[in-house]
């Protein structure tokens, strides 16, 4: 008999307790207990609820708690117990009783009963600790580092950089690309149900339609990544490198756009990422890619014995502060300095792949920062270290004015002799 599934409160602490201790992202560690222990979709969406919402407000819901514990130091278990019990009281707005009840059963004999008085009173105290909320300073108040709020108001302003806080404190919209190079057509009467954006292909979706995902007639994807795809606009019949694809949610909207003809060549560092975007590729019937795993840190032009590209894609690795919607946890992980390091991944791809794109042929380099040093002063040193090139238009967007992820294109051309 197969042990019972631990109650969704069990894994959320667990994976709380796996998030500090290691490097690997919250999602990764969700993804993973949901497989191991073979969670139904719903129980999976708690756990990301119960996850996210206290990754989210780390720093609010330890302002709160230090009134509520008199500044008591408190264990690590005990800590995140607290930290997951007050979220769901006054963040995530569940049930009382099953939020006390249930987290109070989490908690080893002897922590019991501080856990249950703090999480009683908590729900006693609830109007005057959301009014004390709205005192703190917005790096606590949003939960947000203090450097990393400081760094956006240089960038864009202060007002600005407070409402992409606010933005990050929302759970993200879920959007779906039909996929067109699927041979049966959808039913036109369920397209015309959905709710549509801005962007034709993209539609915003309350739950994800499993049957349409598995057999590949649609992509969970933002609209956000139509961007570099629509900026490098590859026509059917072109030889393409997508250098940085896995896992190939671009790749398989330029296949779309190719409607399957010609040639692209997906590369990507992590053989296990390129295992999924090959599976992805199956899926969705794109018949004109070859995924050759690529190191292009290491690896140089020559890679392809002399093969030139009419078009080149590179999406590159970067912060991901265009998606931190998404990736609740990458405004903890961040240093100023990984910025710096970023853009030396970043320059050395570019240098790598640049030689590779034909005389009068595109390149794009795209990313999902809202970061002036990995977008704008990374394609300019990049310009200048190569005086063939030229930058065509660049293209972008922010969260809290296009109410979608934050992404960033460039658009360089190379002259035809
Ligand atoms: C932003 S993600 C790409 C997302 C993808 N274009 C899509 O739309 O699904 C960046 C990718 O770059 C890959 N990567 C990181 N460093 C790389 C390198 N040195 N060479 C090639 N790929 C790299 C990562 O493994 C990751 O899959």
């Amino acid at each position: 008999m197969s042990a019972p599934t631990p109650p969704a409160r069990a894994l959320a602490l667990q994976v709380l307790l796996d998030w500090e201790r290691g490097e690997t992202y919250a999602q990764d560690l969700i993804e993973r207990h949901a497989t191991r222990h073979q969670l139904a979709h719903r129980d999976a969406a708690l756990l990301q609820t119960l996850v996210f919402g206290v990754l989210r407000n780390i720093s609010l819901l330890d302002s709160w708690l230090d009134e509520l514990c008199s500044n008591k130091r408190l264990e690590t278990k005990v800590h995140w117990l607290l930290r997951l019990g007050v979220a769901q009281l006054l963040i995530l707005e569940m049930p009382p009783h099953a939020a006390v009840n249930e987290t109070v059963s989490l908690a080893d004999g002897k922590a019991r009963g501080l856990v249950n008085a703090v999480l009683r009173r908590a729900e006693r105290e609830r109007t005057e600790l959301l009014s004390f909320a709205e005192s703190l300073p917005p790096h606590d108040r949003l939960s947000h580092p203090d450097w990393l709020i400081e760094r956006w108001s240089k960038q864009y302003s202060e007002q600005e950089a407070l409402k992409l806080c606010e933005w990050n404190q929302n759970p993200a919209s879920t959007y779906i690309r039909i996929n067109r190079l699927h041979p049966e057509p959808l039913d036109q009467a369920a397209v015309a149900n959905l709710a549509t954006t801005s962007n034709p292909e993209f539609f915003r979706v309350e739950t994800p339609p499993r049957d349409w995902l598995a057999a590949g007639r649609c992509y969970v994807q933002d609209p956000s990544t139509a961007v570099a795809c629509e900026l490098l606009a590859p026509q059917p019949g072109d030889v393409v490198l997508d250098a940085c694809a896995a896992p190939g949610g671009k790749t398989a909207y330029l296949a779309q756009m190719m409607g399957n003809k010609g040639r692209i060549i997906a590369t990507d560092a992590m053989p296990r990422r390129v295992k999924r975007m090959e599976e992805n590729f199956e899926r969705l019937h794109v018949t004109i890619a070859e995924t050759p795993a690529v190191d292009w840190t290491k690896a140089t032009a020559a890679v392809f014995g002399g093969l030139q590209f009419d078009r080149i894609l590179i999406d590159a690795p970067c912060s991901n502060t265009g998606v931190m919607r998404r990736r609740v946890d990458v405004r903890w992980r961040l240093q100023p300095w990984f910025f710096k390091e970023m853009t030396k991944t970043q320059s050395t791809i570019l240098d790598a792949v640049a030689p590779l794109l034909k005389p009068g042929g595109s390149l794009v380099y795209s990313t999902c920062s809202l970061d002036h040093e990995e977008n704008e002063e990374v394609v300019q040193a990049f310009l200048q270290r190569h005086p063939a090139l030229r930058l065509k238009e660049t293209r972008s967007t922010l969260p809290w004015r296009n109410q979608v992820d934050g992404a960033f294109a460039a658009l360089i051309t190379k002259s035809s002799r």
